[in-house]
């Protein structure tokens, strides 16, 4: 089957969050698995596309109502993805130094429209076109609706949800952007009044998929305004849990790492990413270390963690270290707490790949308390890296996390995210912390926990089976 795969993410030519990761691994399990998965995403102005070569296949124009965009389709001149990529470059609109911002009304509406304007030129179409959350959300609807789409009417598509609460709204006064199609039909456009990406692609996608199975019970309770929508239409939802990608994500082999290790080496080769970590961090060493990795957005919970810290600091029995970018205003409370508990904390705000990957390893524990969480990929890492993930029973974190007072429990669960709760969960973490013997016993049990593509690809295969 030839898939493609339409995203505004892919690791690692362009990466914000989670949504990049799954876009950077999923096709290239599907291609393990026999099947033939590509991306199709668009070219931004960063590290990447500044340090490879790239040639034009094909070169047109895109029209956003009655504005036309220049549009190349480039490729990358050595093969150095395990997978085709193809990018949709309109200098005007997309070559950004960002992903996201003010402006992704035009860039990803003009995106979707270039998008299915090349898939139209293909002597054979695709066997199925895979869309990832509200940028492409209106590809499903302009599939079925719009007039110059008509040959893809019998063209499988699927939608996947990475997060329901991003839907990508915008005003009724812009649908003349969409390619003409049947107006009386235009209320599948439409929620709450709104043109509403992520539920007209709920409407009209053949298939909609969200990233576990918990999140996908969860969204007709929990979605941001679309529980109605996704309870009418859960007869064509399912929920898959992601996976990792286990190449990229390996403490035997990760090029990131200040010293690699396996199962059996794992305490020592732990110890001197952790060591790594108290230098540059300026911690201490004989206590341990929770760290947490993240956007600092409502969803994680993280508002809450000035609050949560200060307790938790105030005993003077651990470090915490953290590493994210977000909301200004936790960005600079997160900040300035360096100075009251220097030598305990410390937090790098921004966004690091390398140091992400020292975290995982380097960490005895990761904290999630996130409040929505579809799957969570953060703490799949840590298990991968031996490091025992903090996490708020829900959505994938649910379906990823068994507490330990549960049979073969290995992480340490609590229900909500609210201060006590948090602060009662990183207590029970430094308990389990002082008796070495259990904790490197869980340690060496988490590493064998196997949550590779590979069982999520062959799901993916079985759905695509089913409509194609
Ligand atoms: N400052 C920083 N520096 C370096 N690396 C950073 C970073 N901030 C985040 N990251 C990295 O970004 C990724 C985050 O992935 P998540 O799945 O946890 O969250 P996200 O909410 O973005 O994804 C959404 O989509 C994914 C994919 O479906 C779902 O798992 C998830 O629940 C959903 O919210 C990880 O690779 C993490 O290491």
């Amino acid at each position: 089957m030839k898939i493609i795969h339409i995203s505004a993410e892919c690791y690692p030519v362009a990466k914000v969050g989670g949504l990049a990761d799954v876009v950077g691994a999923l096709p290239k399990y599907l291609n393990n698995s026999g099947e033939q998965a590509q991306v199709l995403m668009p070219f931004y102005n960063n590290k990447f596309t500044q340090n490879n070569k790239f040639k034009t296949l094909f070169t047109s124009e895109v029209f956003l109502g009655k504005t036309s965009y220049n549009v190349n389709i480039l490729v990358l001149e050595n093969t150095i993805l395990d997978f085709d990529v193809f990018f949709i470059d309109i200098p005007d609109l997309l070559f950004k130094d960002y992903v996201y911002s003010f402006d992704d009304t035009e860039r990803f509406l003009a995106f979707q429209i270039a998008s299915l304007d090349w898939l139209l030129t293909w002597d054979t179409y695709p066997d199925i076109i895979h869309c990832h959350d509200h940028h492409t959300g209106l590809i499903p609807f302009m599939l079925q609706e719009s007039f110059k789409y008509e040959a893809f009417r019998k063209t499988p598509n699927i939608l996947t949800i990475h997060n329901a609460q991003y839907q990508g709204w915008f005003s009724h006064d812009k649908v003349d952007l969409i390619p003409p199609f049947n107006f009386n039909n235009v209320g599948l456009l439409d929620w709450g009044g709104q043109i509403n990406p992520l539920a007209a692609g709920i409407k009209c996608a053949w298939r909609v998929t969200t990233v576990s199975p918990t999140y996908m019970e969860e969204l007709k309770q929990n979605a941001n305004g679309l529980e109605p929508l996704l309870s009418a239409e859960s007869n064509k939802c399912i929920g898959i849990l992601n996976g990792i990608d286990t190449e990229v994500w390996n403490p035997e082999t990760d090029n990131y790492l200040v010293e690699n290790y396996t199962i059996k080496t794992v305490n020592k080769g732990a110890k001197a990413n952790k060591k790594y970590l108290c230098e540059t961090f300026n911690l201490d060493i004989s206590k341990p270390l929770i760290a947490f990795i993240g956007r600092l957005v409502h969803q994680k919970g993280t508002d809450l963690f000035p609050e949560i810290f200060k307790k938790a600091l105030t005993n003077n029995n651990l470090n915490i270290l953290l590493l994210g970018s977000g909301d200004t205003l936790v960005e600079q409370n997160l900040y300035e707490l360096k100075t009251e508990f220097n030598g305990n904390y410390n937090a790098y705000i921004g966004y690091d790949e390398k140091l992400s990957h020292i975290i995982y390893a380097g960490a005895d524990f990761l904290l999630m308390p996130s409040r929505v969480e579809p799957c969570g990929l953060n703490q799949m890492y840590s298990l991968r890296y031996g490091t025992i993930p903090i996490v708020t029973k829900i959505g994938g974190l649910k379906d990823t996390v068994t507490d330990i007072k549960e049979p073969n429990g290995f992480g340490i669960c609590h229900n909500s995210t609210t201060i006590p709760e948090i602060n009662e969960a990183i207590n029970r973490a430094i308990e389990l912390y002082t008796n070495q013997t259990k904790y490197k016993k869980l340690r060496t049990q988490i590493m064998k926990i196997d949550h590779s593509w590979h069982a999520s690809a062959k799901q993916y295969i079985k759905l695509y089976n089913t409509i194609n």
